[in-house]
């Protein structure tokens, strides 16, 4: 390892970020339905982490319980330093949280729902409408902020419903389905936002049911299935627990493209598109493995692209027993890329939009 990396790394053991959220077998129940059945979290501060999980999976329940509106049945869990239990005032006023819950009352308007959160928090009325003002601003409400937040779009109510929550200047924030419902282009709007916030260190928590938000924004993805943590990794550590990935090489040279496809004979091939396809995690070792041997070979391949299966596949993989299932369709049948069985294997679900 280069010293540069081994002195990076030594750093990072010595000064590990602040833990922001940290739990230990989180439980709870309703009646004799387990909905978190022993959660462990870990999220270092300034960065976002998403929880995902199938509807009823418990991530509603995970935000209650770590934001303080409902009590865990056990286990152990700080926010902000503050421990759950003993302190929850102080973790209260380290966070804000917003999402299915909103905060947003409709009878009033933009401005007057900004005013309440800046009174709540003891502001004086002057900075109470210096800061309702910059974030209206902000998040683009100065137009709408005299008329009543009923007649918002979806896209405008969460912004207010996350400005409102900012009044306060948490440092950690909840966001449970923050995007759910609105449409691509107020979906975007609020990824920037978020990311502005983490630009700004903020820690973000975040439940959502998609797949693609999640790996966008998400520093850190927590699978919850079944009441437990089914997976916990970078978004790219979880797409290679499940197989399917694979490596392509594309060949301008029909020469170059025959004595590669020689050599290689557990790749799939095709000789109208001169590609070969070899089955691969795409994790640096097996990649430098493939570059080593092309150079060995004395063969360039003229493009190399990496295949991971994406989140999609993750999240089947870990949570499909409890997906419905949809009717079986004929599938056309496609060659294994190592030519051994196309058997479907455990983690082998059908695929389906998750809303
Ligand atoms: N107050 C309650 N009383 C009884 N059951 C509850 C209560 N709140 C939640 N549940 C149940 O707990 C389970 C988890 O709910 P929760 O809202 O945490 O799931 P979720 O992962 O956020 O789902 P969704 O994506 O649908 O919002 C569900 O089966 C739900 O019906």
């Amino acid at each position: 390892m280069p010293s540069s990396v081994m002195s990076m790394s030594n750093a990072v053991a010595e000064h590990p970020a602040p833990v922001a959220v940290s739990a230990v077998g989180l439980r709870k129940s309703y009646g004799d339905k387990t909905v978190l059945d022993g959660v462990d979290l870990r999220i270092p501060a300034g960065s976002v982490f998403a929880l995902l999980g199938p509807n009823g999976a418990g991530k509603t329940t995970a935000v209650k319980i770590l934001s303080t509106l409902i009590a865990a049945d056990g286990g152990q869990a700080q926010v902000a330093g503050h421990d759950l239990d003993h302190d929850p005032q102080a973790v209260r006023a380290a966070i804000g949280v917003t999402g299915q819950f909103s905060a947003v009352d409709g009878l009033i308007t933009g401005e007057e729902n900004m005013l309440l959160m800046a009174d709540l928090h003891h502001l004086s009325k002057r900075e109470g409408r210096r800061v309702a003002a910059e974030l209206l601003e902000r998040f683009d409400l100065t137009a709408a902020a005299k008329k009543p937040a009923s007649t918002y779009s979806g896209g405008m109510k969460r912004r207010l419903d996350i400005a409102m929550t900012l009044v306060g200047g948490p440092r950690i924030i909840f966001l449970d389905e923050p995007t759910t419902g609105l449409d691509p282009r107020s979906r975007h709007t609020m990824w920037g936002i978020i990311r502005e916030l983490v630009a700004d260190g903020v820690t973000v928590f975040l439940t959502t049911q998609y797949l693609e938000e999640a790996d966008q924004l998400a520093d850190r993805i927590a699978v919850l299935n079944n009441g437990r943590i089914a997976a916990e990794g970078t978004p790219g550590e979880l797409k290679r627990l499940v197989p399917g990935g694979h490596v392509r090489l594309r060949f301008a040279d029909p020469a170059a493209y025959r004595s590669a496809a020689a050599a290689l004979a557990e790749a799939a091939r095709d000789d109208e598109a001169l590609t070969l396809q070899l089955p691969s995690d795409g994790s640096q070792r097996e990649l430098r493995a493939i570059l080593d041997w092309l150079d060995s070979t004395g063969v360039e391949a003229d493009e190399l692209t990496v295949h991971t299966p994406d989140l999609d596949d993750v999240f089947f993989a870990l949570t499909g027993s409890q997906q419905p299932q949809p009717q079986p369709q004929p599938q056309p049948q496609r060659p294994h890329p190592t030519g051994r069985s196309d058997r479907p294997g455990p983690f082998d679900q059908p695929k389906e939009t998750v809303r």
